[in-house]
């Protein structure tokens, strides 16, 4: 009983090969592998079936039992199922008494084995050997019980012989049969877990870029993985089986080694950098040894990961040469001043600039507050907001200007920029980029400076006191308070100019404005307009108009007085004095440039009444003034409508023939009527129209002598024509009287320009040189209304004239007046003498031009023999007396 017993556990070795092989094979398809399983587990009950013990006819014992349990355990439900349906399908065919029990034996045990499973996958109970064999015990201990069921003889048979075998063979035998096929299980998963590490590997190992070598204690290269063959020294193929020492360089190879050993020592991974001329070409590499685990053909060996890292390497070298430039340019560079600066201040960086810009050095700076470095105390405020804000936001404020300090506490005017740099791992810094602008701002405060004060006396010029009066104005209509504005000039400032030169003229206008400035209060305004002329604008002189005016008054002569104080020029006491006119402001509706004119207007009537005074402008003056401008308007108009006409007065000889005529301007007023000379030519000369008056008088007087001359009656008379100083003194005027002589016709000797005398207060000889130029021209010079002005008798020998006319005054009064009567007789001989020609003007009588004519006097102009005419009349009277 006990073979057979024993030929059932044999049949189950079988089994155990044989699904090893199954489960072996179909690894891949674990659906098959079940049915397969579940078919041989099948097929082994039944074999088993078919070689049993036989108890009693129809009852049969054999080892089912151990294989449905084992199989449904191991092997899964469609196993079970199979190999269960196999089980009974068996049993029933074999039939018999026992095929009852023999079922539900079958099914017992397939039931068990899945409970079993089910309880291991939950983990309630485990798959131990010695689980095991209580689960085989248990398991037949309860198939003898079913076996109770069998007949009496077959029960008496099994509880008497088979009980304990069965129990003592099955039992184990499960255990036996389960531990195999739990080992052949956990065998194929080991295997299977190790191909898929193995795969695993293999796949990590090919996806690495960097060549992965396995070099043994020895140096020798063992395995090469390398998907790029130029990182390597030579090729994998070739470095295989060599040496370390043979294949790099000796102090390279060296060094590898060491790291080698080290690696193997401490079994700790070691890394190292090293250069190496690889196959494609210089490169860096970083090497990582890691110690193998295991024994490599029985040695020791590490493996070493390569990376190439020349990329980073040049990377890295043209990093650090860009921020080279870069740190030398901002140290260097002269002028741009570089701060650098962290949240609360602290100087961080200092460039050369701002050693230079600011007097600290950079070991001086840094470490330093910025603050207390270079912002003035009144800006520290706002200096630490804008820096906090802009460490805030990480923004910085726009560029703009900045006025900072010196070292030695000096003003610095930059333009400064910012820029906010965090670098990771470092706190932020707020870098300032100054430009030094100090001289620009220099210049541009010097050129508002000049725009605003005379260079000479430093005292505000015309434009700052128009600025000035304009305010005194508009606070004057708020307050009602009355102001003043003093004109005053020097008087024959231009004779000590001339006399003793620009030097000592420069000196004493700085002496008069220190005393002006002396005289007034601080917030009076003490200006200088140009030249010698000076105005003072006094304000809050309260507000009674009366009380202010005596102010002034007194304020006035005060200043007089001070400026009659004699100067010291260099070595010469200079005694000098000067005039004044004042014009009073009380809320008056007056403009600065109304105010100007009034004072100028009083200056003007001080001069008259003989200098050395002060006179306020009155509103008789101011009618004056009015006429004036309203005068220079309409005058102006005239010369463009054509109301100027030249009328022309006889000039006579011995014979009372008409040798010639005097040209005279007249204005056709539209309203007035015919104006004189004296009304309009005074005031032309003032405003600068007597250019344009004059140069009409030229052309039209040179075209008529012109057209004169076609005449064969009027051909031979001369005309005289004025020429005002400030005209003459053109610097075109000798080209221009070339100018209209060629484009008149105009005969150059029928000409006489009469000058007067004013012109000889200019440059002597360049009077002289223009007289020349003109009388090179052909045209005659006439020394008008001689006798009254300033000319010296000196001059009179030196310049180049034709005639003098001798003034009607003397001419008119010289019947009377034995002085006239000298003045007339000794004009007319010194002419003679100087071979000069003769013209007395203002012949009005009979008396006047026997006298004259027996003093020598050869040629007259006068009421005599004709007044001004217009030019019809004259040539009427010409052609009569021809
Ligand atoms: N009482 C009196 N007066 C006589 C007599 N004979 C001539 N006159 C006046 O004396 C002035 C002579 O001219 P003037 O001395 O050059 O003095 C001129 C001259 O200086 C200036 N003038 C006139 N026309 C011109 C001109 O075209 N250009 C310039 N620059 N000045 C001119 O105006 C001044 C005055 O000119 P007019 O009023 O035309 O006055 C003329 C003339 O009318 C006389 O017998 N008795």
């Amino acid at each position: 009983m006990l073979l057979e017993l024993v030929q059932g556990v044999a049949l189950l070795l079988a089994l155990c090969f044989l699904y090893s092989v199954n489960i072996r094979l179909l690894r891949r398809q674990p659906t098959l592998q079940q049915l397969l399983s579940g078919l041989l587990f099948g097929a082994i009950c039944v074999v088993g079936m078919l070689k049993p013990l036989q108890l009693a006819p129809g009852v049969i014992i054999d080892a089912r039992s151990v294989v449905l349990s084992m199989a449904t355990l191991f092997g899964g439900p469609w196993a079970a199922a199979i190999s269960t349906a196999m089980a009974a399908a068996m049993r029933l065919a074999l039939g018999g008494a026992g095929v009852g029990i023999g079922l539900l034996v079958i099914v017992w045990c397939s039931a068990a084995g899945l409970a079993y499973r089910h309880a291991l996958r939950r983990g309630r109970v485990h798959a131990r050997p010695l689980a095991l064999l209580a689960f085989g015990l248990l398991l037949h201990l309860s198939v003898l019980g079913m076996f109770q069921g069998l007949e009496p003889a077959a029960v008496a048979r099994v509880n008497s012989q088979l009980a304990l075998p069965y129990l003592l063979v099955f039992g184990p035998a499960t255990m036996f049969l389960g531990w195999l096929l739990q080992d052949v299980q956990r065998r194929l998963h080991t295997e299977s877990a190790l191909a898929d590490s193995v795969a695993r590997l293999q796949a990590i190992t090919q996806s690495i870029p960097d060549p992965v070598l396995v070099i043994d204690d020895q140096g020798h290269y063992l395995e090469i993985l390398s998907p790029d063959e130029t990182q390597l020294i030579a090729p994998a193929a070739d470095l295989l089986g060599k040496r370390v020492t043979d294949v790099l360089p000796a102090d390279l190879a060296e060094r590898v080694m060491g790291h080698i050993r080290d690696c193997l020592r401490t079994g700790k991974p070691a890394s190292f950098t090293y250069q190496l001329q690889a196959l494609g070409g210089p490169s860096h590499f970083e090497g990582r040894c890691q110690p193998l685990a295991t024994l490599v053909h029985g040695r020791q060996a590490v493996v070493l990961l390569v990376h190439d890292r020349t990329e980073y390497v040049q990377a890295e070298a043209a990093l650090q040469e860009s921020e080279q430039r870069l740190r030398t340019l901002l140290r260097d560079i002269p002028s741009i001043s570089v701060q650098g600066y962290l949240a609360d201040g602290t100087v961080t960086y200092w460039n050369k600039a701002s050693e230079q810009l600011y007097g600290y050095l950079a070991n001086e700076a840094l470490g330093q507050s910025i603050f207390d470095l270079i912002v003035p105390p009144a800006a520290q405020a706002d200096a630490r907001n804008d820096v906090a804000q802009m460490f805030a936001t990480g923004t910085p404020t726009p560029a703009c200007e900045l006025h900072l300090r010196h070292k030695n506490g000096a003003g610095v005017d930059v333009f400064s920029s910012h820029a906010y740099v965090h670098v990771p791992g470092r706190p932020p810094e707020l870098f300032c980029l100054d430009v030094d602008i100090s001289s620009r701002k220099a210049a541009e405060e010097r050129a508002r400076y000049l725009a605003l004060y005379d260079a000479l006396t430093g005292l505000p010029n015309r434009r700052l006191l128009r600025d000035r009066l304009e305010q005194v104005l508009s606070g004057n209509l708020r307050t009602n308070q009355c102001a003043a504005v003093l004109q005053l000039d020097l008087d024959h400032f231009k004779t000590l100019n001339d006399s003793q030169g620009h030097v000592a003229g420069d000196q004493l206008l700085v002496e008069v404005a220190r005393r002006l400035q002396a005289s007034v209060q601080a917030d009076d305004t003490v200006a200088r307009l140009g030249g010698d002329e000076f105005v003072v604008l006094l304000h809050n002189l309260g507000t009674d108009p009366f009380q202010a005016a005596a102010q002034v008054r007194a304020l006035g002569d005060k200043i007089l007085q001070r400026l009659r104080q004699p100067c010291q020029l260099g070595a010469q006491e200079h005694h000098s004095t000067a005039s004044m006119g004042a014009t009073m402001v009380h809320a008056a509706p007056c403009s600065a440039e109304e105010l100007l004119k009034q004072a100028d207007l009083a200056l003007y009537r001080a001069k008259e009444e003989g200098r050395n005074t002060l006179r306020f402008f009155d509103p008789v003056m101011q009618a004056a003034v009015n006429q004036r401008l309203q005068l220079q308007a309409e005058l102006h108009k005239a010369l463009r409508q054509g109301e100027l006409a030249l009328f022309y007065q006889p000039q006579v000889d011995a014979q009372g023939r008409i040798v010639g005529a005097e040209a005279l301007l007249r204005w056709h007023h539209p309203e007035k009527g015919l104006v004189a000379p004296g009304l309009f030519i005074p005031l032309a000369e003032e405003t600068g129209q007597i250019l344009a008056l004059g140069r009409w008088v030229l052309e039209t007087a040179l075209r008529q002598q012109g057209q004169w001359r076609q005449d064969p009656v009027l051909a031979a008379l001369n005309l005289s024509i004025n020429v005002s100083a400030r005209q003459f003194r053109q610097a075109e005027f000798v080209a221009e009287l070339r100018e209209l002589l060629l484009a008149s016709g105009a005969d150059p000797r029928r000409i006489k320009l009469e000058l007067t005398e004013s012109l000889l207060l200019q440059d002597v000889e360049q009077v002289i040189a223009i007289m020349q130029a003109l009388r090179s021209l052909g045209l005659g010079l006439s020394l008008d209304d001689f006798g009254t002005g300033y000319s010296s008798l000196g001059y009179l020998k030196r310049l180049p004239l034709d005639q003098v006319k001798i003034d009607q005054g003397f001419v008119r009064g010289m019947l009377q007046d034995e002085k006239d009567a000298a003045i007339a007789h000794s004009i007319i001989a010194l002419a003679h003498r100087l071979g000069l020609g003769v013209v007395a003007e203002g012949v009005e009588t009979e008396a006047h031009h026997r006298f004259l004519l027996a003093q020598g006097c050869r040629d007259f102009q006068g009421y005599l023999f004709g007044r001004p005419e217009p030019l019809a009349d004259f040539e009427q009277r010409a052609k009569a007396t021809a």
